[in-house]
């Protein structure tokens, strides 16, 4: 579904963000990106979808090759992925209605969402996700009104309404307290369950990837130091993708979270 081959990006101040990392990704899996600061995630994402451009290297979407796309190749492609970002990234001064029929606008042209005018079929779409994220009810307050957990389920819905292949996530939960961290976690990976899609998502907390996603990735100095199940992060593995630490504290913070889960 996505492979990415030798995918190298050297920024112009000389950082080697990614250095030649190889990875394939089947159709309807969730993976999580993990590593410390600077090791390369957010890069790798960006390069993905070309928000960066790659140095060298090739990224294969569905069987088609990205990085030589001309523009309006490129904006066809960008369909396929969806991205939810850290900050939201809403227009605060759009409803929630609004914002999501936003990510209809690769499909629906510039002009016609400017003025909206989304067909009904987009409309009645838009009501659906945000019925499915929990929303529906919300669906004519601005963007502005509305708290960190309930802004990261519209920037769900407005990715969902794209019917994107993938989904590129960065950072979903760095502005959420735990809670609500969980329960984006949770929506974000039944979403991608009932929808067959396959995900990246950067997290910084690996105990809440640990949760929920099947397969993890660790990158270090942007090269891969980890692929595997989340049972086998060990606290040696953690260390050499992060360096030392004591992450005893961390594995144990996993089990303590199923704990509320269940309890919940
Ligand atoms: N626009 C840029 N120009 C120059 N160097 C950059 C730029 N963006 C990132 N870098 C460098 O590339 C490397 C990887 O950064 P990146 O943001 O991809 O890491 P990350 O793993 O996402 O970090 P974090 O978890 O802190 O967001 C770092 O050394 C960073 O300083």
């Amino acid at each position: 579904m996505l492979r990415l081959n030798k995918l190298t990006k050297t920024y112009k101040t000389g950082d080697q963000a990614l250095k030649a990392i190889d990875l394939e990704i089947p159709e309807g899996q969730v993976m999580a990106l993990i590593g410390p600061s600077g090791a390369g995630k957010s890069t790798m994402i960006r390069c993905i979808n070309r928000l960066v451009e790659p140095t060298e290297g090739e990224v294969w979407l569905a069987g088609t090759e990205l990085t030589h796309l001309g523009a309006s190749a490129l904006r066809q492609a960008r369909r396929e992925m969806g991205m939810i970002f850290q900050e939201y990234a809403l227009v605060e001064r759009l409803t929630v209605m609004e914002n999501v029929l936003s990510g209809r606008l690769g499909y629906v042209g510039f002009w016609r969402s400017f003025l909206r005018r989304y067909p009904q079929s987009d409309v009645d779409e838009a009501f659906r996700l945000l019925d499915r994220v929990g929303l529906l009810h919300m669906a004519d307050k601005r963007a502005d009104e509305l708290s960190g957990g309930q802004r990261q389920r519209v920037g769900i819905a407005r990715a969902l309404i794209q019917n994107p292949k993938l989904l590129l996530v960065d950072e979903p939960t760095a502005s959420l307290d735990p809670k609500t961290s969980r329960q984006i976690m949770r929506l974000i990976c039944e979403l991608c369950r009932e929808r067959g899609l396959a995900a990246i998502i950067n997290i910084h907390d690996v105990a809440l990837a640990q949760m929920f996603v099947q397969r993890v990735v660790g990158l270090r100095f942007g090269a891969i130091e980890f692929d595997g199940a989340p049972d086998n992060l060990t606290p040696d593995v953690l260390t050499t993708i992060y360096g030392e630490e004591d992450w005893e504290a961390t594995i144990e913070k996993v089990e303590g979270e199923e704990d509320i889960e269940a309890a919940e």
